[in-house]
């Protein structure tokens, strides 16, 4: 059997004129440090790599060893080997200027080095997700590249994708033209293209929503998930099922496979924040690889990819997945 790897598939895109060589050797770069993050998440507490560093993030959040390591593993080899002009991270809290390089690079990368950190002590599915867009043209200033130069719509992404580290280690990706799902054979150490054109059902019987903070919640997201609970007898009229894997990447994961509408509402518990997860390296994202399968994502308002960020660790509610639900809960916003 004749197998692509990421890297035939990456060569094909450039000599098909869809892939700048630079972006190619970006990709390659930040799938390279994947499967050095999948390594250290592998070794669980023979790695030493367990539990917490006894620090916090700029949002307040306990980083665990994990957390910290995987940013250092996506800096460091992006620093050197990534066509970039800079990178920005949820661990940290500024973005981060490659230095002596700029203006050279003419990307940017944003990431999520772990998502769904909670989840590493217990032994369940993590990831990485990642973002890239074009560094704006500064004129031949080359003073500071400032967080501005990050605060760009997710429509103006050239490249999404997340790593899943969990019973598989997939990659999987869009640079604008569809999404691709690629297995780690570690035996090889290559990600290998199993899972071609990955599109999403428009219809679906699943959700995903911490069903936990329901009492926060605003009345068009109580609405909607009361009517899910009331199945066939109520006026959705079907049954349908619930999963929460409480890693984003774990759950969009299932939902590019199988269908399924993922919420992450805002709520009450901290009113002056527009929902929990991260616009610039977890909902743009995201949101990019679900409209390229076909799928809809939205903040409840408007498609999240349309929000112009202005800043860059801002939040956003999220609804993304199935076409026919996330446009339900948009609906049951504005109606
Ligand atoms: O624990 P909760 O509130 O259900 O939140 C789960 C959500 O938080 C996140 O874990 C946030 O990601 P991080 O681990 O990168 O902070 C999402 O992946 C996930 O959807
Ligand atoms: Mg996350
Ligand atoms: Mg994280």
């Amino acid at each position: 059997m004749s197998r692509t790897s990421l890297s035939r598939f990456l060569i094909e895109q450039t000599r098909s004129h869809q892939t700048p060589a630079e972006l190619r050797f970006l990709i390659e770069v930040v799938a390279r440090a994947c499967k050095m993050i999948n390594h250290q998440v592998s070794k669980g507490a023979l790695g030493g790599v367990l539990g917490s560093m006894g620090t916090e993030n700029v949002q307040g959040e306990v980083q665990k060893k994990l957390d910290v390591l995987s940013n250092e593993i996506l800096l460091e080899a992006n620093e050197w080997g990534g066509h970039l002009a800079g990178m920005a991270s949820e661990e940290m809290d500024q973005a981060y200027q490659i230095p002596g390089k700029y203006p050279k690079g003419s990307y940017l990368l944003v990431f999520d080095p772990l998502d769904g950190s909670s989840n590493i002590d217990v032994n369940v599915s993590v990831g990485t997700i990642f973002s890239v867009l074009r560094c704006p043209d500064r004129n031949g200033d080359e003073g500071d590249l400032g967080e501005e130069a990050f605060l760009q719509p997710g429509t103006e992404q050239v490249a999404a994708g997340y790593a899943i580290y969990g019973p598989q280690t997939m990659l999987v990706l869009t640079l604008g033209n569809g999404v691709k799902g690629f297995t780690l054979d570690s035996e090889m150490g290559s990600f290998i293209l199993t899972h071609d054109n990955i599109s999403i059902p428009e219809q679906t019987a699943e959700f995903a929503i911490n069903m936990s903070n329901q009492r926060h919640w605003e009345a068009p997201v109580k609405r909607y998930v009361d009517e899910l609970l009331q199945g066939e007898e109520g006026p959705l009229e079907k049954n349908y099922n619930m999963r929460w894997v409480a890693a984003m990447v774990a759950d969009v994961h299932r939902i590019l496979t199988r269908g399924g509408i993922f919420m992450y509402p805002r709520d009450a518990r901290e009113p002056e924040k527009p929902g929990k997860l991260r616009l610039m390296y977890e909902a743009n994202p995201m949101s990019f690889i679900i409209e390229q399968a076909g799928g809809v994502s939205t903040n409840g308002h408007q498609r999240i990819m349309d929000i112009q960020p202005t800043s860059l660790h801002e939040r956003v509610a999220v609804f993304l997945g199935s076409k026919e639900e996330v446009e339900r809960i948009t609906g049951y916003h504005s109606a």
